[in-house]
């Protein structure tokens, strides 16, 4: 700023400056100074300055773009054809709109010293950088700190020192600047029309309200330097490394999707050997597992289990001491189909919105959410993502509704997943429905339905039978699975129980969680069930009759 302060000092700057006013006396200036490359926009804010000219024609001749253009830094083809563009844009504006005395579109293509580009800066009414992609750009904040002007320039100009200043700022939302800039007129810069309106607004803007965005954006630059962006760049940077100490970092995944992630040092692979011997020493045993990419690959294209999966079920089913569920996001009619031949084992579908204790009870219903008409709001906003991305689709479930994009273009698809979580999460403020991210999916459920609930209601209906349970097992791969984890962490530490059961929350795949073991993949976790399924009682037993209550008398 202060190097600033002094250029508008300089005598050449404000005689500069006179000579501009009097050059554009009874126009308004709109500035913009780019250097010519192909990411700065230069080329859509003619464009834009041209409709604005063809829908405001009261502004012809009232208003001019100067356009300084810093050399470019680099060169080549499209650098070349960009500026080719931006010369052809301009002549056709001046042709159609211009006359002898006046063009609307002025390029200065040359190197312009300090003093004049301050000269510009204090005349112009408004500042527009429009580029497409670009760092910080400074360029918004000299404009602001030059419309303020000092002391020596008013003096120079004959400016009363407390004259009121004003300034308007026309900013792309894809600069780095542009949250900073509270008071700027934010633009996409592809939007021709939006950026035209912008323009329009900020010359039309009263006095009062551009003299308010003003002393905004110059109270911010004057009490924002870079030694203050340094640190509170620096307090960041420390608040997120605080326990990286104690943590141990890892690479995962390749090229655009590598990730360096940290782990607790407690975070470990889950041994057999460990857990069998707990599994051993216990007697009354919870065990959860998710379904897709815990039990079953998530990559496998036949869903079914396979038939060493319903073995070692079954196999775990059959030892009394054992209450087994599977978990799971799936419909119910997939569950109970493929594990028809799994009869003592527990289903909850849906995450928990319907539960079966064993293959001869009745699907119970959550009483928690019963209406289920936000799907009417979801189901049209879902199609047209799934009409604008090739490869998705809608999968309707009883209770949720789920947007897949696995088969998707796998950038293009993620990109959509977010813009539609977004999307929903506005539409739903006031619904009881909740939008979650999956792996590849975008779904929508009831509000308070989770997995964490069904681990909840089959541990508080073992300690309500008192059986306590002295083991919990609980492994998921997912987001919906970290409920799971949460909830059964939390529902041991209840009072209630006569002493701490072993638990085991484990997650498949090395990444943060509040499981405190991995496993890496779903042949991991099948050799595990075998491991235990080795050390069960297999006598048969009949449904756990012992420890069933109403699902409904739990929840309430
Ligand atoms: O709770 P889970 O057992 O992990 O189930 C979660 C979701 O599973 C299904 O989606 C998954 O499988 C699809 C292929 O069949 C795949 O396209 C998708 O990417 C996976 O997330 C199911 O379709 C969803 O309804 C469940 O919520």
């Amino acid at each position: 700023m202060g190097r600033l302060d002094s250029v508008l000092n300089l005598p050449s700057t404000s005689s500069k400056l006179k000579e501009i006013q009097e050059e554009f006396k009874d126009r308004k200036v709109i500035l913009g100074v780019d250097d010519m490359d192909i990411f700065k926009g230069i080329n859509l804010k003619f464009l834009a300055v041209e409709q604005l000219l063809q829908q405001n024609p009261d502004l012809k001749g009232k208003v001019v773009l100067v356009q300084i253009v810093n050399p470019a830094r680099g060169s080549g083809k499209d650098v070349q054809e960009a500026k080719n563009e931006a010369y052809l844009i301009a002549q056709r504006i001046n042709a159609t709109y211009g006359s002898s005395h006046y063009r609307p579109v002025i390029i200065i293509d040359r190197p312009v010293p300090r003093f004049e580009k301050s000269a510009y800066y204090a005349v112009a009414e408004c500042c527009i950088v429009n580029a497409v992609r670009d760092g910080m750009n400074l360029v918004p904040y000299k404009y602001v700190v030059c419309r303020q002007g000092t002391a020596k320039l008013d003096e120079a100009l004959g400016r009363q020192s407390d004259s009121p200043r004003t300034s308007m700022l026309v900013v792309s939302e894809f600069i780095g600047c542009s949250p900073s800039l509270s008071g700027a007129i934010r633009v996409n810069p592809w939007d021709i029309d939006a950026v035209a309106d912008a323009l329009n607004l900020a010359l039309t803007m009263r006095d009062s309200e551009k003299k308010l965005r003003h002393e905004k954006h110059y109270r911010y630059v004057s009490s924002h330097d870079v030694a203050y962006w340094a640190r509170s760049f620096m307090q960041d940077l420390e608040r997120a490394c605080k326990d990286h100490y104690t943590k141990r970092c890892w690479g995962i995944g390749l090229g655009l999707g590598f990730r360096v992630i940290s782990l607790s040092h407690g975070f470990r692979k889950l041994s057999v050997d460990h857990i069998v011997s707990a599994y051993k020493r216990t007697n009354r045993r919870a065990i959860f597992l998710d379904y897709d990419g815990t039990i079953v690959p998530q990559t496998s294209i036949n869903k079914t289990p396979s038939p060493e999966v319903i073995s070692v079920l079954n196999a775990l089913c059959n030892d009394t001491k054992n209450i087994v569920f599977i978990v799971s996001g799936r419909a119910r009619d997939s569950l109970s189909d493929w594990f028809a031949s799994c009869k003592m084992l527990g289903l909850a579908a849906e995450h928990g919105y319907f539960l079966r204790w064993n293959s001869d009870s009745e699907w119970e219903t959550s009483h928690l959410s019963a209406d289920l008409d936000w799907k009417q709001i979801v189901e049209p906003v879902m199609q047209s993502y799934t009409e604008a991305t090739d490869g998705s689709n809608i999968e309707i479930k009883e209770s949720a509704l789920v947007w897949h994009h696995q088969d998707a273009d796998p950038d293009f698809g993620s990109c959509q997943a977010k813009e539609l979580l977004d999307h929903l999460e506005s539409v739903l403020a006031n619904e009881p429905a909740l939008v979650k991210r999956g792996q590849h999916i975008v779904e929508v459920k009831p509000q308070g339905v989770t997995k964490g609930l069904v681990a909840e209601k089959v541990l508080l209906n073992m300690v309500n039978g008192g059986n306590p349970p002295d083991f919990v097992m609980c492994i998921g791969d997912d987001r919906s699975d970290e409920d799971m984890f949460e909830s059964i962490l939390s529902t041991v530490s209840c009072p209630s129980l006569p002493s701490a059961p072993e638990i085991f929350a484990c997650t498949v795949g090395r990444k943060p969680s509040k499981a405190k073991y991995f496993l890496d993949d779903t042949a991991d976790v099948v050799r595990l069930l075998q491991g235990l399924a080795a050390s069960s009682n297999p006598k048969p037993k009949h449904h756990h009759a012992q420890f069933q209550v109403s699902f409904e008398s739990i929840v309430s």
